[in-house]
């Protein structure tokens, strides 16, 4: 075959691998480096078994659902958040349907904002398991309210659970974690981590300060102490009760969108089951949604100017929605996740 020919073909081949990949794109729920490694990497039922796996937040939602799918791998848990029956039900949820022993879960009541308390708990964990192989940064809250009537309360609470809790709890397990010269740190950061909408401007301030300090912290720990992870995974809409627990403008006040719909945002197994793919393969940075949600991040991240366009047209109607009394994102999104289901 000649040089001709050869060239001929590739020219013909190219526009169609780069339309296949286009279209694995737009079907693509996770990033690019996230997929390889769902695809090629060390697999969570290998990497994970027999750690010990402290979940915060696991009252519900996505750690409700890490609980449960790391109780079938068989590691040791310690399920905190502030709610005891809440938290004794999923226990009893991973013992029916998991791996584990009773002794193997330990439910240890912890309210993120009570940093006092962080140190104590800590040591609980330790006197139990002995040791922490894995710390899952995951409690929090949202926010829906307009910057304009959301008092300061808000925000302070916002930074105090989501920022100020979270590295109190990290600083507690960290020197642990150095002294074995391992262990693995996973935050559960967001979205909004990396770009903002309307009606969050507070979840997305803590967020975002998450990801500057866990940055930080890993290129600090690259050079004192590698063998010690820091993830951030950054999903975009997930299945849970986060827009049931958002705060609104005034801390007392619970929120009133609806939330009955959440058809058009991923499945919470699957937001799950990447998490375990990001911890198994040490990735540090991961961003998880459904299209179109999962483009706004390389928007923001490559082409800013345009991702400022379009945030602006989608947080018009966002705030339309939200003030119509429905869930910010629910109608717009819905359509289009219907029309690729
Ligand atoms: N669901 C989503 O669409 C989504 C998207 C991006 C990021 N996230 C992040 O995922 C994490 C989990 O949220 P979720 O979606 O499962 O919501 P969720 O409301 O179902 O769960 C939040 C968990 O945090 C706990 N929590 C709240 N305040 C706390 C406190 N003061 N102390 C200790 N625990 C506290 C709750 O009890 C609950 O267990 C959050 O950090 C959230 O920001 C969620």
């Amino acid at each position: 075959m000649s040089w001709e020919l050869v060239l001929w073909l590739l020219a013909l081949c190219a526009p169609l691998l780069l339309l296949v990949q286009l279209l694995r794109f737009l079907r693509a729920d996770g990033d690019l480096a996230l997929l390889w490694a769902e695809w090629q990497g060390r697999r969570p039922e290998w990497e994970l078994t027999d750690m010990v796996v402290w979940v915060t937040g696991a009252s519900s939602g996505i750690g409700e659902e890490l609980a449960f799918q790391l109780s079938k791998l068989g590691v040791s848990l310690v399920l905190s958040a502030r709610r005891v029956p809440e938290l004794e039900r999923v226990k009893r949820r991973c013992l029916e349907n998991g791996n584990l022993k009773e002794k193997d879960i330990l439910v240890l009541p912890l309210d993120l904002t009570d940093r006092s308390s962080h140190e104590a708990a800590t040591k609980t964990v330790l006197q139990e398991f002995g040791r922490i192989d894995i710390l899952v940064n995951n409690g929090g809250r949202t926010q829906r309210s307009l910057c304009v009537d959301t008092s300061m309360d808000v925000y302070k609470e916002l930074i105090e659970l989501n920022y100020l809790g979270t590295i109190s709890l990290t600083k507690c397990v960290l020197p642990h974690m150095i002294e074995r010269k391992q262990g693995k740190i996973v935050t559960v950061n967001s979205f909004m981590g990396i770009l903002s909408a309307p009606l969050s401007t507070g979840y997305s301030a803590s967020k975002h300060a998450l990801q500057g300090f866990f940055n930080g912290l890993r290129t600090e720990l690259d050079n004192t102490c590698p063998g010690i992870i820091v993830s951030n995974i950054c999903p975009g809409p997930v299945q849970s009760d986060i827009v049931k627990n958002a705060l609104t403008e005034d801390v007392t006040k619970s929120s009133p969108g609806s939330y009955g719909d959440q058809s058009y945002k991923m499945a919470t197994s699957r937001c799950v089951r990447l998490m375990l793919i990001t911890m198994a393969n040490d990735l540090k940075e991961v961003w998880i949604a459904h299209q179109p949600f999962l483009l706004m991040p390389y928007l923001w991240q490559y082409m800013p100017t345009w991702a400022w366009w379009i945030t602006s047209k989608l947080g018009k109607k966002r705030i339309e929605n939200f003030q119509s009394g429905m869930d910010a994102d629910s109608f717009y999104f819905k359509t289009w996740k219907a029309k690729h289901d």
